[in-house]
């Protein structure tokens, strides 16, 4: 059963009362203490002049005195900044770095363009400090990836690295961003791939994580990890916590049971993170998490974009399409994302807009239909505004950033508030505003309001649409469905659908 609809939950007791992320001001980066000047300007240079509360938050939990003594879960909205949260502290621990590479950090998160998304970030502070970052996504095969992740000795001579003892093999990476199903298969096939020098393992997306098995992804990685972490080399740390943290948004809670002072580096430090973070026991435990501190933002598991306006739009069912393509005109060129309900429903929604005639506007499907080519060439392609309106199924935007996405609109109801959550949550990222509307019919308002309720910052307006707009609209409509038909009476008659190739 899915968690939102369990009755009672029970809750983890470190879960019951998180340190609130909100109550942490953004700090500008001149006043962030032990803060590197080589990271400092690589912040400068992708324009960031602030943290943002959730990254101060961690920085002072695992920088400051907290110093990564406990593994931390967070809980905080769509758009705060998680990524350079972790990433941020994760470089900075890693130095100073040691002349020999081995792989220290280990990002796990469910989608390839995630993936691909958040090594740019981390090479954007990482690369200029000498730290290498690496991609095990599956977008090659296994053994062209594992030579830009492994030096394999005697590969020029022709020697056959699987008669080489694991002494020989080193790795080319210090952090290692990757999809699971992937990482399985290094951990396994790969010669000199080897998890036994993390120190940090963090799972991005967890909810989606844990709840999908992945080939058992998270025991396999726990276990290649655990006989190691005996010897220390993390880098950097002690003195920082020695010195004091001079800025401190919350007064520290004791941590019982830890020792304080203890090295944290002799152990495998974990970050959980999620913008709807589970709190179901049985998820959670598969973690194995050391006294874990749980920060959240705000009182409620799920909370919207401080700067997100949400709109509900009410219709009949069989109009749908035309008050969708009204409410897309009134947007004029502003970017947008309309989620459906089912990868079919995607394809077809595109495939019945690209119909109209007259409506002017380039839009493109994204979903896992597609092939991850196909699907990677389309997200570029709307990052670079080539075209505005990208029609999606849910499951591959999770933490999707594209710069510039002023609404997002919900073509059908989420079934549930963590979907509406992550769908709203493409805009109004980074304190920009932005606008959510979602498209029901009379029957479906009380369901959605029902809904809402479970979310903080959640109030809704009607939207209208003119009716004489619609009007106008029906014409056209009745073309686009009749040039629909053909088009998919069409790609009957051909073996196969080329967009999907
Ligand atoms: N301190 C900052 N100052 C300005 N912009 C920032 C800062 N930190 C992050 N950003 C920008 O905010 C946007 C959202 O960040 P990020 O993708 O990490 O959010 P998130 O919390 O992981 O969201 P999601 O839950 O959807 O994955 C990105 O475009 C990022 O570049």
């Amino acid at each position: 059963m899915d968690e939102e609809n369990q009755r009672s939950v029970p809750v983890l007791p470190w879960m019951r009362h998180p340190l609130d992320v909100t109550r942490c001001e953004q700090l500008s980066l001149r006043r962030v203490p032990f803060l590197d000047c080589r990271l400092k300007s690589a912040l400068e240079n992708m324009k960031i002049s602030k943290l943002f509360p959730v990254q101060v938050a961690l920085w002072q939990e695992t920088i400051g005195p907290g110093n990564f003594e406990r593994d931390l879960c967070i809980n905080s909205p769509t758009g705060s900044g998680k990524t350079l949260a972790y990433a941020l502290p994760i470089v900075r621990k890693l130095l100073p770095t040691s002349t020999v590479k081995c792989l220290r950090a280990l990002v796990v998160v469910p989608t390839r363009d995630l993936a691909l998304q958040v090594k740019q970030v981390f090479d954007a502070i990482a690369l200029p400090l000498g730290l290498r970052v690496g991609l095990a996504v599956g977008q090659s095969s296994v053994a062209d990836e594992i030579s830009s992740l492994v030096y394999l000795p005697g590969e020029e001579e022709g020697v056959d690295p699987g008669f080489l003892s694991p002494f020989w093999f080193q790795s080319k990476v210090d952090i290692l961003v990757a999809t699971p199903g992937r990482l399985v298969d290094h951990v396994n096939l790969s010669r000199g791939f080897t998890l036994k020098h993390l120190h940090y393992l963090v799972v991005d997306e967890a909810d989606r994580l844990l709840r999908e098995d992945y080939q058992s992804w998270l025991p396999t990685v726990l276990k290649s990890t655990q006989s190691s972490n005996n010897d220390d080399g993390g880098g950097g740390g002690d003195d920082v916590f020695q010195l004091g943290f001079p800025y401190s948004p919350w007064s520290r809670r004791s941590c019982s049971g830890v020792e304080r002072g203890s090295n944290p580096h002799s152990r495998l430090a974990k970050v959980v993170l999620s913008a709807t973070l589970t709190r179901d026991p049985g998820r959670l435990v598969q973690l194995n998490l050391r006294h874990p501190l749980f920060l959240s933002a705000g009182k409620m598991r799920y909370r919207l974009p401080e700067n997100l306006e949400s709109f509900k739009l009410i219709c009949e069912r069989k109009v749908k399409p035309l008050y969708l393509v009204a409410l897309l005109k009134s947007l004029g060129e502003e970017k947008c994302i309309v989620f459906t309900r089912s990868v079919d429903s995607t394809h077809r929604l595109c495939k019945l807009l690209n119909c109209f005639g007259d409506l002017q506007i380039d839009i493109k499907e994204y979903s896992g239909r597609q092939h991850q080519r196909v699907r990677s060439k389309t997200l570029n392609e709307f990052r670079k505004g080539q075209f505005q309106v990208l029609v999606s199924s849910d499951e591959m935007t999770r933490g999707m950033d594209v710069e510039g996405v002023r609404n997002v609109i919900n073509y059908d109801v989420p079934k549930y508030i963590k979907t509406y959550v992550h769908r709203a949550g493409r805009t109004a990222r980074a304190g920009q505003t932005g606008r959510c509307f979602t498209l029901m019919s009379n029957d479906e308002v009380g369901r959605f309001k029902r809904l809402m309720k479970k979310a903080e910052a959640s109030a809704c307006l009607e939207h209208n649409v003119p009716s004489h707009l619609i009007e106008e609209l029906h014409s056209t409509y009745q073309l686009a469905l009749s040039k629909l038909k053909e088009i998919i009476l069409e790609s009957r008659r051909k073996p196969k659908d080329k967009s999907c190739q």
